[in-house]
């Protein structure tokens, strides 16, 4: 099991602070689309931070007044090596990682508007009730997989080929992390990472390895925070987050998709009936209670979700917790009994 230090504490701490649970994003893909991106392209969302940085910057706000305490990063395909296969320098793409950091640490500042010291906002309306005292505003890097660079849908099969050793996947994340890691030194930020996994069938991860192995090994990292799944489909986040809860006693983050199919081909999302995915908003947003209850205590939206999932999600959590609540309550001052 996981073991304190500064890493985990002070994603611990946040989440005490905003009263045990933290609302993660939506799909920063699915919204760029939506305001008119083009995201036919290897680069995908991280074309973006050269086209438009100010719909990225925009996509956030729009996440933080939905509710989001975490907004992550256009960086989920924004490695060196693609944007090198796009004619942009090793030194301009190390400069375009970093301001994708920067974009998200704008809309924090404009979402703040200055009132409030450090991460924190003074603002913690939801539906125009205060209910939490202090509200962290929080900025994730998202580091994608080898699969997102390959731009072949291969981060949802696991199929990188053959030759890719484990050398190799080292190499090709390792100075776009430690990017982010000067920039965080710099400001001296204690970085807490989470490790997220995908899966398609509710017990393996991508790769093919269970999601229990491959959370048994996030939680013997100390330097991992929490662990989680993401762009999986709804139906499948309940018994996940049981089977993870078994291994490891770190925070869980969900931040599942639609339920919908991507086809890599035509980088479109279809129907998958069977995957029992709903329309945003509506089936995903029923199961969030549920989640929580089952141990979750970071939950968002990966793709086709929206600033309206992320509403609705902050929303049903709320109403988890004073659920919950009403319960205690109920445990304390037990009904009279009638005789
Ligand atoms: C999370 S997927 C939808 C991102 C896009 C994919 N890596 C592609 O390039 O097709
Ligand atoms: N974080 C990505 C999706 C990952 S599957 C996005 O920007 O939408
Ligand atoms: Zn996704």
């Amino acid at each position: 099991m996981g073991r304190g230090d500064g890493h985990d504490d002070a994603l611990r701490r946040w989440l005490r602070e905003a009263g045990g649970w933290l609302v993660v994003d939506g799909a920063l893909g699915t919204e760029l689309e939506a305001h008119g991106a083009d995201l036919q392209d290897k680069l995908w969302s991280a074309r973006c931070l050269v086209s438009a940085p100010h719909l990225i910057r925009k996509v956030h706000l729009d996440y933080l007044d939905a509710g989001a305490n975490i907004i992550t990063t256009a960086s989920y395909q924004a490695t060196l090596q693609g944007f090198q296969s796009r004619g942009v320098s090793r030194e301009q793409g190390e400069a375009l990682l970093l301001r994708s950091v920067q974009i998200a640490q704008e809309a924090r500042a404009i979402f703040v508007e200055g009132r409030s010291k450090g991460p924190y906002s003074a603002r913690d309306e939801y539906d125009g009730v205060v209910s939490r005292a202090r509200r962290p505003v929080l900025v994730a890097a998202s580091v994608g997989s080898y699969g997102a660079y390959l731009a072949d849908g291969s981060e949802y099969t696991g199929d990188y080929g053959r030759s890719v050793t484990k050398e190799a996947l080292k190499n090709f994340h390792r100075r776009r992390l430690q990017a982010y890691a000067e920039l965080l030194e710099e400001n001296d930020i204690r970085i807490p990472a989470w490790f997220s996994f995908t899966s398609k069938d509710g017990a393996n991860a991508a790769s093919g390895d269970p999601v229990t192995e491959c959370a048994a090994v996030a939680d013997s990292c100390r330097r991992v925070a929490a662990v989680g799944i993401n762009c999986t489909a709804p139906r499948l986040i309940h018994g996940l987050i049981l089977s993870i809860s078994k291994v490891t006693t770190k925070p869980i983050v969900v931040y599942p998709n639609t339920g919908e199919t991507y086809v890599a081909e035509t980088k479109e999302w279809v129907d998958s009936a069977a995957a029992g995915g709903g329309a945003p908003g509506t089936d995903f947003v029923s199961c969030v209670g549920k989640w929580r209850q089952a141990g979750a205590s970071l939950v968002g939206g990966c793709c086709r979700t929206g600033p309206a999932t992320v509403r609705a999600i902050a929303r049903a959590l709320r109403e988890a917790d004073a659920a919950a609540a009403a319960e205690d309550t109920d445990d304390d001052y037990p009904a009279v009994a009638v005789l």
